[in-house]
């Protein structure tokens, strides 16, 4: 996490009390997470997630709290939002901030996955992209395409001259992937965007839930796919594609929803787009840091490094 607003106890009572979730027995700001401030709520009741939204506006967060509730309803396992018992408003106030609180999901991170636990993600997915495709709120994935051509000349600076030579030209190398036909006839719809080993909880290896929807959009389900396939499987510490790994997330993602002729066209086209969204928003991250407790930033190299590999070692379907 990271603890960018601290909140008191009174506070965190005062927002149970109008939810009716119980009364406070234990207050912990979360570790992990680089985005919101996050803290562990425990109540006679239950166990709970406090995000206080220290990025995104209140016009904003409506599409990704319906969102969660709306999946919660059709059975995935997402972390439905808790209601104000008077008002039924999703959407809180806490320490000026606009705030939700969810219930917390059981199980933990699988952060070294083997196939199986990729086999379960990669079925999860489709299923998600299913179950969202009648989701009535629009809203883009904010750090899509506008949001790279936007960042990459303010990070340009920090980097050396290799890096801001590949960083420009896969920018035009995906604004071009972008206005062509294949593009405009991949599916879309609500997806996660940013669905990494550290948004996922497994008990063993079953798949408990999904979480942190702060990131979703509007999008490509083959983006959404790829962002996964980037992080689930590949080596971490070189960047390198884990095929079995990665034969068992398509797998299982289209034994749900099979990929359309367009989609598997541009596979490793969206595998490139995947790396330098999180090449991009590391970068500037890590040079134009925010204030905040226990923040970690992510290191950009490891995003440099799957970048080269996929434009290197194109994923294909059968890769
Ligand atoms: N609903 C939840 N259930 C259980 N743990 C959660 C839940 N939401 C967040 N967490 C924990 O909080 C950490 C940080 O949350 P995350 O949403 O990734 O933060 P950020 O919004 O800053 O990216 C996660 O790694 C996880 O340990
Ligand atoms: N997953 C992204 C950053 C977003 O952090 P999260 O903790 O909110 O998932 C990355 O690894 O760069």
């Amino acid at each position: 996490m990271a603890v960018f607003t601290e909140v008191s106890e009174d506070a965190a009572q005062t927002l149970l009390q109008r939810l009716s979730l119980g009364q406070l027995t234990g207050l912990r700001g979360i570790e992990g997470g680089i985005e919101n401030t996050n803290y562990f709520l425990s109540t006679d009741k239950g166990e709970w997630v406090l995000t206080l939204f220290e990025r995104l506006s209140a016009e904003q967060l409506p599409f990704y709290l319906y969102l969660m509730k709306h999946l919660a309803h059709k059975g995935i396992p997402v972390p439905d939002p808790q209601a104000d018992h008077e008002s039924g408003d999703i959407l809180h106030q806490v320490c000026g901030k606009p705030a939700a609180i969810v219930q917390k999901l059981a199980g933990k991170s699988q952060l070294a996955p083997a196939a199986v636990h990729c086999e379960a993600v990669g079925a999860m997915l489709a299923r998600m992209h299913l179950a969202g495709r009648d989701y009535e709120r629009s809203q883009p994935n904010l750090r899509g395409l506008p949001w790279w051509n936007e960042t990459v000349p303010v990070v340009l600076p920090y980097l050396q001259e290799a890096q801001s030579t590949l960083l420009r030209a896969e920018l035009a190398y995906q604004n071009h992937v972008a206005a062509s036909s294949s593009y405009a006839a991949l599916p879309r719809g609500p997806v996660h965007a940013d669905l990494f080993r550290d948004n996922v909880m497994f008990d063993g290896e079953r798949l408990t839930g999904f979480f942190d929807f702060y990131f979703a959009g509007v999008d490509t389900f083959l983006f959404d796919l790829a962002v996964c396939l980037n992080d689930w499987c590949v080596d971490l510490p070189t960047g390198r594609h884990d095929a079995p790994r990665a034969q068992a997330m398509l797998a299982a993602y289209q034994a749900v929803r099979p990929l359309t002729a367009a989609e598997r066209t541009l596979l490793p086209a969206m595998a490139r787009a995947g790396a330098l969204r999180f090449w991009i928003s590391r970068l500037w991250d890590f040079h134009l840091p925010r204030e905040a407790s226990m923040l970690k930033p992510h290191d950009p190299g490891h995003f440099e490094r799957v970048l080269r590999e996929r434009i290197a070692h194109p994923l294909h379907m059968d890769a």
